[in-house]
């Protein structure tokens, strides 16, 4: 059996929408949706080392390859940490270095992926002795995509986020593209032209037929990149916009194929290839070590 090593590194991959319907606006102002959450091989990584003093600390290990600099408190990774402090029966305190591949505010979930794996991790560093349950309530109060990552499965999900019923789709290779853009959720979510009433879908339906992202036509709309992203992708698979945007994908059988199509892009620091997943890795990693 393995033992806890002293600093522990554990992935946060990131996600897609493979699609997302939009059912209902609460009265509250916030939408349900129908979504399937699918993780892939592109993640950020998160390096643990508990500390002899009290304090929460984090700090990104390539602070110069993202555009966005995010401050230590205003950090998932540093709010995530926090929101266990009522929980901790470790007399330690946590230094997490991050290293971020996941471009920020694309649709990802890069953050929301953070901060589940910073949940799932010092759940057992600090001996919180939440159950997946409660970590899941805890993450959604950072963000509607955090529980489905804490979850660690692939996921039909409803309300906000927070319903999950574990799927498994195909798991085909994906070209992404990220559009140049920063797309904020609330801009979207606000906007008068979002279609606000699909009807609702069987799960067995969207596992078979999937669906469309309702987000999509406001999008198009408001940013350019995004459509010609989307049409750039079509001519060789059919496109679609991830969350709220902005980056699109499209599935390819092979990664071969999928490369192929990469390569053709004039921009390929704004293009890569990554594997649908159905299981979060971080899970995977924690299972194997003992605490
Ligand atoms: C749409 C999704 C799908 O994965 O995508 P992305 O953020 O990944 O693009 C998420 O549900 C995003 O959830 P979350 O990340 O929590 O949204 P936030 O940025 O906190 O939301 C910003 C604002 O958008 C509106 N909002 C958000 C989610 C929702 N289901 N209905 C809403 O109306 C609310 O006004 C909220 O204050
Ligand atoms: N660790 C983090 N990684 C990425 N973004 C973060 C993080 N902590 C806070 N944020 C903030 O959350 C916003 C949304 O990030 P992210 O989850 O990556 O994108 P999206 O919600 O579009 O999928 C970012 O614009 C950023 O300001």
């Amino acid at each position: 059996m393995k033992q806890t090593p002293t600093t522990l590194s554990v992935p946060a991959p990131a996600k897609l929408n493979l699609f997302l319907h939009i059912t209902n606006q609460r009265s509250d102002g916030y939408h349900e949706l129908q979504t399937i959450f699918q993780f892939i091989d592109l993640s950020d990584t998160l390096e643990f080392t508990l500390t002899d003093t009290d304090e929460i600390r984090v700090t990104q290990q390539n602070a110069h390859s993202t555009s966005e600099i995010i401050e230590e408190k205003d950090n998932l990774i540093y709010k995530a940490a926090t929101a266990l402090l009522p929980y901790r029966q470790a007399p330690q305190g946590i230094r997490i270095k991050y290293e971020k591949r996941i471009p920020s505010g694309a649709g990802l979930g890069g953050g929301s992926s953070d901060a589940a794996t910073t949940l799932l991790v010092l759940n057992e560093l600090w001996q919180c002795q939440q159950s997946l349950e409660q970590l899941r309530a805890i993450g959604l109060k950072l963000g509607a995509d955090v529980p489905v990552f804490v979850n660690g499965t692939a996921a039909f999900a409803e309300g906000v986020g927070e319903h999950l019923t574990p799927v498994s789709p195909n798991t085909p290779w994906y070209v992404v593209i990220k559009p140049n853009a920063h797309i904020s959720t609330a801009e979207i979510f606000s906007h008068p032209d979002l279609t606000r009433n699909t009807p609702t879908l069987k799960i067995s339906a969207a596992l078979e037929h999937g669906g469309h992202n309702d987000c999509e036509n406001v999008v198009r709309a408001l940013y350019s990149e995004v459509d010609q992203a989307l049409k750039w992708l079509a001519k060789f698979s059919p496109s679609k916009l991830t969350g709220t945007g902005a980056c699109v994908f499209a599935e390819f059988p092979t990664e071969s194929e999928a490369l192929a199509v990469a390569q053709q892009y004039a921009d390929s620091t704004a293009i890569f290839v990554a594997k649908g997943m159905n299981d979060n890795p971080a899970h995977r990693v924690l299972q194997e070590l003992t605490f």
